[in-house]
C-alpha cells in the first residue's frame, strides 16, 4: 500500500477547500506525505489562488503533488457561495466522504483525512448518522459503540463516551458496556496508532466531585465504578472516576495517556481550550486510519482567507504517523 493520503473536502461552502489548499502550500515546511483532495475543483479555485491539478485517478496524484494540489473531482456542487451551504454542496460533501472511505478501505489511500461537514446539511440529503465517525464505522462494518472519537492535542488526549446527543439524554445513554467498549477501543487505539503499548486511562465521573460518595448522583456507583472494575479485571491501567474539574490541570494530565469523559463537552472543552489550533480528531477502532481537524465548517469566515490550516496540517501529520505505527504494530 502507498503512503498517499486522501482528503475529503467537506462542505464546499465551508473552510475545507481553503485549509486543504493552504496545507498543500505548507507541504515542504511540515514535511507532509503526498495527498490528494476529493471535492469540486471550483470550490477550491473560488477561495484559494494556488495551482490545482484535476486528476482522473488517485495514482496520478504523486506526479502532480510537487507542483499543484491534486483534486479528484466529485459531482458538481453548483454555484458555491462561501458561508452559504446548500443541498448541492451537501451532496458533494457526502460523495467526497464516500469516495475517500472507499479508497482507504481498498488500500488505494493509506488513510482518509476528512474535511469539516455540516451535520445538519448532510442530514437534509439523507445522511442518517450523528457525524462522520458513525458513518465511517458503519462503512467499515464496525458497530458504532466499538469505535471511539479521540481528540488529541500535544498535551491532552480525550475520548467522549457519549457523543452527539442532548445533555438530558446522557445519563440514560451511559452503560457499563458502553464505557468498557470505548475504553477498549481507546486502549487498543493508543497502541496501534501512537505506539503506546500499555496506555494509562483516566475515566471521569459524571457528577460534580464524581458524585461525592453518592451525595450528588448515583451514576458513579451504579455504572462508572463497575465499568472501571471490569476494565481492571481485563488488565487495563485505569484511574477513576476522577472529578472532571480537577483532571485537566498540567500535573493531572501527566498521569494518564488518554482521558475518557462521560459526555461531549466534558471532553472537548479542555482539549479545544488548550489546543484549538493543533488538536486532531481521530476515529479509534477502525480497520482504516481516519483523522480530521478538530474544528467545524466555520461558515462565518469561509471565503475570507482567515482560516488557519494548522489543525488540518496536524491531522495530515497524525494520519501519516498512525499509518506508520500500524505497520509496526500489525507487522
Ligand atoms: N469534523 C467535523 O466535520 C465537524 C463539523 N462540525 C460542524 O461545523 C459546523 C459549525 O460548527 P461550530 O460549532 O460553529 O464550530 P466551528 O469549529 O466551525 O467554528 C467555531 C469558531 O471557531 C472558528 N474557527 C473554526 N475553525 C477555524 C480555523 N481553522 N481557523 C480560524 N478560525 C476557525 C470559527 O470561525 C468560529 O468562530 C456545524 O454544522 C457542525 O456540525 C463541527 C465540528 C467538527
Ligand atoms: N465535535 C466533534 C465532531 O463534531 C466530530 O464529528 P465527526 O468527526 O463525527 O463528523
Amino acid at each position: 500500500m502507498s503512503g498517499l493520503l486522501a482528503i475529503s473536502a467537506g462542505d464546499p461552502a465551508g473552510i475545507g477547500p481553503e485549509i486543504i489548499g493552504k496545507s498543500w502550500q505548507a507541504r515542504d515546511e511540515h514535511g507532509l506525505t503526498p495527498f490528494f483532495a476529493i471535492g469540486d475543483p471550483r470550490a477550491f479555485a473560488g477561495v484559494w489562488s494556488g495551482p490545482i491539478a484535476v486528476i482522473d485517478t488517485p495514482s496520478d496524484a504523486p506526479a502532480h503533488f510537487a507542483t499543484a494540489l491534486p483534486v479528484l473531482p466529485v459531482i458538481d456542487s453548483g454555484v458555491v457561495v462561501p458561508g452559504q451551504p446548500d443541498l448541492d454542496g451537501a451532496r458533494c460533501a457526502l460523495q467526497a466522504l464516500e469516495m475517500g472511505v472507499g479508497l482507504a478501505r481498498a488500500g488505494t489511500a493509506c488513510a482518509i483525512v476528512t474535511g469539516p461537514i455540516s451535520k445538519i446539511q448532510l442530514q437534509k440529503v439523507g445522511f442518517n448518522f450523528p457525524g462522520q465517525t458513525e458513518f465511517i464505522a458503519e462503512a467499515c462494518g464496525v458497530a458504532r459503540q466499538n469505535v471511539a472519537m479521540l481528540l488529541a492535542g500535544p498535551s491532552l488526549r480525550v475520548v467522549p463516551i457519549t457523543v452527539h446527543i442532548g445533555i438530558a439524554q446522557v445519563p440514560a445513554a451511559l452503560s457499563i458496556d458502553l464505557i468498557v467498549n470505548r475504553a477498549r477501543a481507546a486502549a487498543k487505539g493508543m497502541a496501534r496508532n501512537f505506539g503506546i503499548e500499555s496506555p494509562r486511562l483516566a475515566i471521569s465521573g459524571l457528577n460534580p466531585h464524581a458524585g461525592e460518595q453518592g451525595s450528588m448522583g448515583s451514576e458513579e456507583a451504579e455504572i462508572i465504578i463497575p465499568a472501571i472494575d471490569q476494565l481492571r479485571a481485563e488488565g487495563f491501567d485505569v484511574a477513576g472516576p476522577l472529578p472532571a474539574d480537577t483532571m485537566f490541570h498540567a500535573a493531572a494530565r501527566a498521569r494518564y495517556d488518554v482521558a475518557l469523559c462521560q459526555y461531549h463537552d466534558q471532553a472537548l472543552i479542555p482539549v479545544k481550550a488548550l489546543h484549538f489550533d493543533d488538536a486532531v480528531n481521530m476515529t479509534l477502532g477502525l480497520p482504516i486510519v481516519r483523522t480530521s481537524p478538530d474544528h467545524g465548517t466555520a461558515f462565518d469566515i469561509a471565503g475570507k482567507d482567515r482560516a488557519s490550516p494548522s489543525s488540518m496540517i496536524a491531522a495530515i501529520r497524525m494520519a501519516s504517523a498512525a499509518w506508520q505505527h500500524r505497520k509496526t504494530y500489525e507487522g
